[in-house]
């Protein structure tokens, strides 16, 4: 399927994660350059995703560059802080034309309904993204609103399923999936640097130790998803016994891992629920 052939994509809010996004399609060859539209309200941002990308970038510190980008596109991607939401919604519900355009919502913590207060006609999708979506490794839950059309429910899950892994979820399920794979990255990363340090403890070099530790969690998840390995099962397979990683295992549960591991996923689900309150 041909999911965006002819179709423009407008992005409201160029920041870390529609970047993700808008990267990764650009990767997947789903959509050409010209066809993607950035609104953004500062100006050298904009300026290096044009340079970057060969985007079309517009300025939106005013509604006016809303208007101008919602006027040239299908797709209309919002992509700012759940913060900024309820001074922009509004206007963006002006300028729909329902026949037309459909909206796709990244925001963090933001619900369909809440979304449909504001939005209340408009085909609408909630999508949790990651940041891995760049690499078209991403992964993301889809929630279609309820007035969302059932092209444009397919339309996500075939995008989101091209630049990663796209699951349709009932929306209580999106907060956990966030925790893991939205703020994931982040919890990723402290462990790759983590597990780096011990490396350059132990003599190796910052580059070499960060590269190994990086392509060992790429290649433990791949095993996961591709052979199905349970992940104790996983860890089994490496613990010799009487051997190193035992060793180093029986030091990551005195230390409390599992539990900082945890709580990270409920403590993120916890705050993000806080900023949208
Ligand atoms: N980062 C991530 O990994 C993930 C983020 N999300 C969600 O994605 C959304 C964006 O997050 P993220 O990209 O990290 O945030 P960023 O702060 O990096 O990006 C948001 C961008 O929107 C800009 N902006 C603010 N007001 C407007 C406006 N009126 N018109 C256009 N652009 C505007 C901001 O400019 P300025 O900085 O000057 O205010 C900023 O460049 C959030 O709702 C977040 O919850 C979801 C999943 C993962
Ligand atoms: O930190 C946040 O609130 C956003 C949502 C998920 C990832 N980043």
């Amino acid at each position: 399927m041909d999911t965006l052939t002819g179709k423009k994509i407008g992005f409201i809010g160029g920041g870390r994660m529609g970047e993700g996004i808008f990267s990764g399609i650009l990767k997947a060859g789903l959509i050409p350059p010209e066809d993607l539209y950035v609104a953004d309200i500062v100006d050298q941002r904009l300026q290096e995703l044009q340079e970057k990308y060969g985007l079309n970038p517009i300025n939106s510190s005013t509604n006016e560059g809303i208007k101008q980008l919602i006027d040239q596109v299908d797709v209309v991607f919002l992509a700012v802080l759940p913060q900024v939401a309820p001074k922009l919604l509004p206007f963006i519900n002006q300028c729909l034309d329902l026949e037309r355009h459909y909206v796709f919502s990244i925001m963090g913590g933001v619900l369909t309904s809440t979304l449909e207060e504001t939005l209340t006609q408009v085909s609408l999708v909630r999508i949790m993204p990651n940041t891995p979506m760049s690499v078209c490794a991403g992964c993301a839950g889809i929630v279609p609103g309820k007035n969302c059309k059932p092209e444009h429910k397919a339309m996500a899950l075939e995008i989101f399923n091209q630049i990663g892994l796209g699951l349709l979820l009932p929306e209580p399920q999106i907060d956990p999936l966030t925790g893991i794979s939205g703020c994931g990255p982040a919890f990723c990363g402290i462990m790759i640097q983590a597990l780096a340090d011990g490396g350059v403890y132990l003599g190796l070099s910052r580059a070499d130790a960060i590269k190994i530790a990086a392509q060992t969690l790429v290649g433990t998840g791949k095993m996961v998803l591709e052979q199905g390995i349970h992940p104790e099962i996983l860890k089994d397979n490496v613990c010799s016994p009487g051997g190193g990683t035992i060793g180093g295992t029986v030091s990551l549960e005195r230390d409390g891992f599992r539990a900082a591991c945890i709580n990270a996923v409920i403590n993120a689900v916890d705050r993000m629920n806080e900023v949208v309150k």
